[in-house]
């Protein structure tokens, strides 16, 4: 069965493009995901842990026949491959890779929450998810995507 997901990607260390390339290729390379959609790639102010650099976020869609814990296994294994150090919880990070949605279901497990707990409050996250994605809503919510980045004051801080 395929499977549909949506997946953050961060990085505000080092090269930060090459960060999102690579993870990207090593995703392209797992026989299990297809990349079907991308969205543009975004400079974003940070947020949560302010003293850090400038981040650059996007989001992908993928088909997969993994599990949602399959593909959180998948996405950990390549930030640990692409040299992910856990430093600071909040802190600065060469590679981030979140699952955002998995079919529109309500995931909670001890390692996964999904649809992710902050996306709905996350500028860096829904203004490239609804490039890729216009309509999307939430699992079981009426509310589009859309009005909760509209009632997000500070969307300067990704451009
Ligand atoms: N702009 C921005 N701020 C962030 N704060 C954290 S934590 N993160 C890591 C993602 O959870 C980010 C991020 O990816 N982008």
């Amino acid at each position: 069965m395929t499977n549909i997901a949506f997946i953050g990607l961060g990085s505000n260390m080092t090269d930060r493009d090459v960060h999102l390339y690579e993870a990207i290729t090593t995703l392209l390379e797992n026989t299990e995901i297809e990349v079907v959609n991308y969205s543009s790639i975004y400079e974003t102010d940070p947020v949560g842990f302010e003293d850090q650099a400038q981040f650059l976020n996007m989001v992908i869609q993928v088909h997969t026949t993994l599990s949602s814990s399959q593909l959180l296994k998948a996405l950990l294994r390549i930030e640990q491959d692409l040299g992910r150090k856990r430093i600071i919880r909040w802190g600065p990070r060469n590679i981030d890779l979140d699952i955002l949605l998995y079919n529109q279901e309500n995931i909670e497990t001890e390692t996964l929450i999904v649809p992710h707990p902050r996306m709905h409050e996350r500028a860096f996250v829904l203004i490239p998810l609804l490039e890729i994605q216009p309509n999307i809503c939430l699992p079981d919510e009426e509310q589009p995507l859309h009005e909760k980045l509209e009632a997000i004051p500070d969307k300067k801080g990704v451009r």
